[in-house]
């Protein structure tokens, strides 16, 4: 199982209400995944302004001054938005690596969800409602996200083995499915400088795409590449800072469905993750190839 979603919108009409239809999406498909939830929401980019989302087991003790600390350690300016477990700590963008090697020093048990221009990502143990509830997503606004509620196949229920898994600046990726050469490819990446922070296959998928963008393919170049060096299970969605793409294995087992109005582009693993969308009894729906990759960018 595992249930998964996506959105990105065309219309900017619709941003303000962003995280209320894709919070809406994702407790639709809870009973495809008990054990963890995650959204990842991309708000417009500024160009001045770096976002890194960290999640710390003990908030009250770690956010507590950061923002102070933080500016000391790099020298620029910070600012610290708590949410429950999670915190946006905002900068510069030529920041952003110094920051996340100060905090290993400063707050060594805050971990890393993401970090971008644009993308902000909250994930937790539990089922979406709660999460969606505790990180109030539905308040956010956004041009395009994706979502996932997790029942695990490969690695343990915490929150870094929830999903979505983020391995570049503003690039995450959700996955239905589980993959059967995560171990060898992991390797392979760990050789070319990825970095991991889990035994999950999903992980590895994440990372593959990051490091093929990284060497210059562009996202659906990069997503063509799991047709033929991932094995296994898969139906990826995923974002950057633009866009927003989707692929499935070519044997396609796990369900998926899409639709298309002039509004927006959506995906959900099943029908009723879409129900509630505007316009959506005349949308374009239909059920993603297999082996063939969609994508689109702003
Ligand atoms: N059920 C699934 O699709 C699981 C996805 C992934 N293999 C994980 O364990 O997180």
């Amino acid at each position: 199982m595992c249930g998964i979603v996506g959105l990105f919108l065309k219309d900017k009409a619709l941003e303000p209400k962003l995280g209320a239809m894709l919070s809406e999406m994702l407790v639709s498909l809870s009973d495809r995944g008990p054990d963890s939830a995650g959204i990842a929401i991309y708000g417009a980019a500024t160009g001045n302004e770096a976002k890194i989302t960290v999640q710390s087991p003990k908030p009250d003790r770690d956010f507590r001054g950061l923002d102070a600390e933080l500016a000391k350690a790099i020298g620029a300016p910070v600012s610290v938005a708590v949410k429950s477990t999670h915190a946006v700590i905002r900068t510069t963008p030529d920041k952003v690596d110094t920051a996340r090697e100060a905090l290993q020093t400063l707050r060594p048990d805050i971990r890393i969800m993401g970090a971008g221009e644009a993308v902000e990502i909250y994930k937790e143990v539990g089922l979406p409602e709660a999460v969606v509830d505790r990180f109030d997503v539905r308040s956010m606004t956004g041009t395009h996200g994706i979502g996932h509620t997790r029942m695990a196949t490969e690695s343990a229920v915490t929150t870094m083995g929830a999903h979505p898994f983020s391995t570049g600046a503003d690039q995450c990726l959700v996955h239905n499915g589980s993959l059967s050469n995560h171990n060898n490819m992991r390797r392979e990446l760990i050789r070319d400088g990825m970095k991991f922070e889990t035994e999950n296959d999903t992980e590895v998928a994440a990372a593959y795409l990051s490091n093929r963008m990284a060497h210059g393919k562009n996202l659906g170049e990069a997503l063509e590449g799991t047709l033929s060096d991932l094995d296994g299970f898969f139906t990826f969605v995923v974002g950057t800072k633009n866009g927003f793409g989707v692929v499935r294995d070519p044997i396609a087992c796990k369900p998926a469905v899409m639709a298309e109005t002039d509004q927006y582009v959506a995906f959900g693993s099943e029908y009723r993750a879409l129900t509630k969308l505007p316009g959506i009894d005349n949308a374009r729906v239909w059920e993603p190839e297999p082996a063939t990759v969609y994508f689109w960018e702003h």
